[in-house]
């Protein structure tokens, strides 16, 4: 609210008072009417004409002045959508850490906010308005005192009402969130038959048809639970507002017989008829104004959910100073690893050292537990169990924020950022995002110097099909620059590189890494910088300093590749399966 207050304090000024006559005129017609007819009846027609004029002018400004006021309040209502927005995407992409965007129940929770925060305005509208209801609410409760004290009791009639709203309401919400997952999963369905990147592979294998089915065939799941959750809400409903008629019909009928026996004029039954009408469009007004308020009050429970700052397992009990350079190495000391929610280890007893300055390859099968080890060193995660040391201090001691300053990283999951070429390279490092020179000699480190040549406006050149005149690129050549991006930092402690080069040919990923290696020895030689290299191509891997053979979550070799031949272990085994491939 107050963020719409400071939007504009005169127009939300102007709009409430416009709100208040438009809702005020409404009982007051109701009052001009009676006297009109008491008129009428008393044969007064100087009373009758005043009271005509009245009910028209009070019809006209109950018509009109509202929808004057909407403007602003509509206006007012998106900023807060866009402000809520802002936050959601802080609060979901602000985390350093990846466990809770990894977490199916977050991303549902994430979801589910991401569609209430689109509905929010009108809940805002709504709360703008309240004043206005209020207000109005007040005059009828006025004018029903002054034809008999007892009338006041009509607008009570409404409070089961209240009561059997907010019990609906919370159904309707236990059925949408019975429905979260489906939800979720149709949208993942929709988007895998709209977007561009996955419509190759659903033609080649015909699955057009199959995904459509799951699709509507979760939309009918969900369709039959949130038709249950509204039918059970509409009930519940539903009662409350019979209690409501019920008090309705007996306020007209104790008017009507206080008529009849003359202690009220005709006017008064009138007015208790049509502000009896009034208070149950209040009443529906007010009700339907708590259940925007309620669920806005669960978007914002939600949000606030997501506020709750993650569990802190690194309280440093004094920040050391991030090193300049790594003098001996990175050491593992009997790390284990479960994602949250896992009941089995991803990495298990992993004891070895990174040594400084040196190239370290990463070979396993799939699942092995490689990109975990990688996540770790990034910290997306800690350790459950054991310690990761940089020259025998736990990094867990080091603020997150300034350990990534000091890492980076490009994966084979690598982000495409449809922006200009230069930018995609240069978000590596934010502070230079516009500098050519450095974004050019990072595409050089990466091997990528010759891509910008090929593109209409060099550096210049947008990127992907969410420009209207955007060059789109070939997988191996984003990837390139997902490399270059990587490059940004110059000094960086740790360079990730996990299977980067996947879409790159064999040729061009041994000649980068022959370049690379020599290129990260030298510099590592200076900073003590370690590569950490993750592939599943033996003729890169073999350039290694160091190779690491992993297993079901276990460094199962650790070594050079000569070393690792001759001991004839899972590397030689896995390398001679390769090199008889390529061979053949
Ligand atoms: N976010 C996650 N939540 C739960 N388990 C996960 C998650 N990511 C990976 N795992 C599990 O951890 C294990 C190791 O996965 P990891 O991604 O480290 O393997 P990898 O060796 O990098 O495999 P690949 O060569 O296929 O990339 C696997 O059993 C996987 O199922």
């Amino acid at each position: 609210m107050s963020l719409a207050w400071r939007s504009g304090r005169g127009k939300i000024a102007l709009s409430t008072v416009l709100m208040i006559l438009g809702g005020v005129a409404w009982p007051m017609l109701a009052f001009a009417l009676r006297e009109g007819i008491n008129a009428v009846t008393t044969h007064d027609p100087a009373k009758a004409l005043t009271a005509g004029v009245s009910v028209a002018l009070l019809v006209i400004a109950a018509l009109l002045l509202q929808h004057f006021a909407y403007v602003p309040y509509a206006e007012a209502a998106e900023l807060a959508v866009v402000t809520m927005n802002a936050e959601l995407i802080e609060l979901v992409a602000g985390s350093g850490r990846l466990g809770q965007q990894e977490n199916p129940e977050y991303a549902d929770r994430v979801a589910l906010l991401r569609k209430e925060i689109a509905q929010f305005s009108d809940g805002m509208v709504g709360l703008m308005a309240a004043l206005a209801l209020a207000v109005s609410m007040v005059a009828t409760g006025l004018l029903l005192v002054s034809v008999h004290p007892l009338l006041l009791l009509l607008p009570l009639a409404a409070v089961p009402a209240l009561f059997a709203t907010q019990r609906a309401q919370r159904q309707m919400a236990a059925a949408r969130d019975r429905s979260a997952t489906s939800v979720r999963q149709a949208g993942h369905l929709f988007e895998l038959a709209t977007s561009a990147v996955p419509a190759k592979e659903l033609r080649v294998f015909r699955l057009q048809t199959e995904v459509r089915r799951r699709h509507l065939r979760l939309w009918g799941d969900i369709g039959r639970e949130l038709r249950a959750g509204e039918l059970r809400s509409a009930v519940t409903e539903a009662a409350g507002q019979v209690v409501f008629a019920v008090g309705y019909v007996a306020a007209v009928l104790f008017v009507l017989r206080a008529t009849v026996a003359g202690g009220n004029q005709v006017g008064d039954a009138v007015l208790v008829i049509v502000l009896g009408a009034q208070v149950n469009q209040q009443v529906n007004s007010a009700l339907d104004l708590l259940r925007r308020l309620q669920r806005m009050a669960q978007s914002m429970a939600r949000l606030r959910g997501l506020r709750a700052p993650a569990p802190v397992q690194d309280a440093p009990i004094a920040v050391p100073e991030m090193p300049d350079r790594i003098r001996h190495g990175v050491t593992m000391r009997d790390v284990s690893f479960a994602y949250p929610g896992a009941d089995r280890l991803s990495l298990a007893d992993v004891n070895l050292t990174l040594p400084a300055g040196s190239v370290v390859a990463v070979v396993g099968e799939n699942g092995a537990g490689k990109t975990t080890l990688v996540k770790l060193l990034c910290r997306f995660y800690d350790a459950t169990a054991g310690t990761i040391e940089v020259d025998g201090v736990d990094i867990r001691r080091f603020p997150v924020d300034q350990w990534r300053r000091r890492v980076t990283a490009a994966f084979q999951d690598f982000v495409r950022f449809e922006v200009s070429a230069q930018q995609t390279v240069g978000v590596g490092q934010l502070e230079r995002i516009d500098d050519r020179e450095a974004v050019l000699a990072a595409l050089d480190r990466a091997h990528a110097g010759d891509l910008t040549d090929r593109l209409p406006q060099g550096l210049s050149t947008p990127l992907g099909n969410s420009w209207r005149q955007g060059s789109e690129l070939s997988g191996g050549q984003w990837q390139k620059l997902a490399l270059g991006r990587a490059m940004m930092r110059e000094s960086p402690l740790l360079l990730i590189l996990d299977e980067p080069t996947a879409a790159l040919d064999a040729e061009a990923e041994h000649l980068l890494f022959e370049r690379y290696a020599e290129n990260a020895r030298r510099v590592g030689r200076a900073t003590g910088a370690i590569t950490v290299l993750v592939s599943h191509r033996f003729s890169t891997v073999r350039m290694a300093d160091l190779i690491l053979a992993v297993a079901d979550g276990r460094i199962a070799e650790a070594g050079s590749h000569a070393s690792l031949m001759a001991a004839d272990g899972l590397y030689a085994k896995l390398y001679n399966l390769q090199a008889a491939a390529y061979r053949s």
